[in-house]
């Protein structure tokens, strides 16, 4: 690649003047509306770069690297703190989390959900009570018209390459390469599973998993760029369609949430919409405010 499209790319994902890099390094509080959506980069590590005039290009680069290495280092404090919680604590937090969320108004209300399934080996904060009570519904309901539509996320390759497939059940799922339970691309008798990019009505809610968040909606996820990458072109997706845009909320241990300034983000990242924790729940973005103060 030459020196030029690396340059490019760096300063593309960073979408910062040099003088403003210092206050992504060191987290300034982002405005509560999302940034515009930024360009994924590829890794330079090949890149050959010339000796002259390119010293500003050699400090993003580098800066970038050294904001990479920021978050392995966040990712594993937090992976530590969350193998030492508490037994009994993450239980009481994981029940008051998602009693959190089957209380909320914009959670009853929704029709087509994204959410993960969670792992307890990666000590994920659990959603198996959200799923059943979305399964359940459907199951009970029998009625495609008011019972909620579910889609879990499928790995497709190592590239951040993520789908969300439609499931009906829990029996849907089987354990992939990482543990982590997901569907197969077809049902039991060889249909296709509905992939979300080509469903013909939106989702309203996504329900995400991560390892640290903090309140102005910054989120650091486990490192494959899944999250950010497919969250991007489904907002991208619900432009060319006239679509509201979902409501990205994510769930979180207390010992999850970061101080503002703690989380390194670059302009890849994709900011969550609202925070739930087991004290409630914490809107961020302008439309979180909006359907929390409506009571939505
Ligand atoms: N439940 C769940 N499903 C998900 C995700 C997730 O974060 N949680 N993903 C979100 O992207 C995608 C899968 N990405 C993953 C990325 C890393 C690891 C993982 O096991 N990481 C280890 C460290 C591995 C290493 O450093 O080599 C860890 O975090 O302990 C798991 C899933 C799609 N499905
Ligand atoms: N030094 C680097 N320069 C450029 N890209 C990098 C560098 N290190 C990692 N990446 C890429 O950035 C992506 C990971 O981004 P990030 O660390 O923001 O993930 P994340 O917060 O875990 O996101 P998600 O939750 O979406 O998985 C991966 O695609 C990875 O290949």
């Amino acid at each position: 690649m030459c020196t030029h499209a690396l340059t490019t790319r760096v300063k593309a994902a960073l979408m910062v003047q040099p003088a403003s890099l210092a206050a992504i390094l060191i987290g300034t509080p982002t405005p509560l509306l999302h940034p515009p959506l930024p360009v994924r980069l590829q890794p330079p590590a090949a890149v050959h770069l010339p000796t002259v005039s390119m010293s500003t290009d050699q400090d993003e680069t580098t800066n970038l690297n050294e904001m990479f290495h920021q978050k392995r280092i966040l990712r594993s404090k937090v992976r530590k703190a969350l193998k030492s919680m508490d037994l009994s604590l993450r239980s009481q937090e994981d029940n008051a989390i998602q009693s959190n969320v089957l209380e909320a108004s914009w959670f009853k209300s929704s029709q087509r959900l994204c959410a993960y399934i969670s792992c307890s080996a990666l000590r994920e904060v659990d959603t198996s009570k959200l799923l059943s009570e979305i399964l359940q519904n459907l199951a009970k309901d029998g009625c495609a018209q008011t019972a909620k539509k579910l889609y879990v996320p499928r790995v497709e390759d190592k590239n951040s390459h993520m789908r969300m497939l439609n499931i009906s059940s829990m029996d849907d799922l089987i354990a992939n390469s990482m543990n982590i339970l997901e569907p197969a691309p077809a049902d039991g008798v060889g249909n296709l599973r509905e992939d979300v990019m080509q469903a013909n009505d939106p989702v309203d809610l996504f329900i995400l998993p991560g390892l640290a968040f903090d309140r102005s909606g910054r989120r650091l996820g486990r490192g494959g760029g899944y999250y950010d990458t497919f969250l991007r072109k489904y907002q991208e997706l619900a432009r060319e369609r006239n679509w509201k845009q979902p409501l990205l909320v994510a769930l979180s241990y207390s010992l999850q949430i970061m101080d503002d300034g703690i989380i390194p983000v670059t302009l890849q990242d994709v900011l969550v919409d609202a925070l739930v924790t087991p004290s409630g729940f914490i809107p961020i973005s302008k439309s979180a405010l909006e359907r929390f103060d409506n009571g939505l």
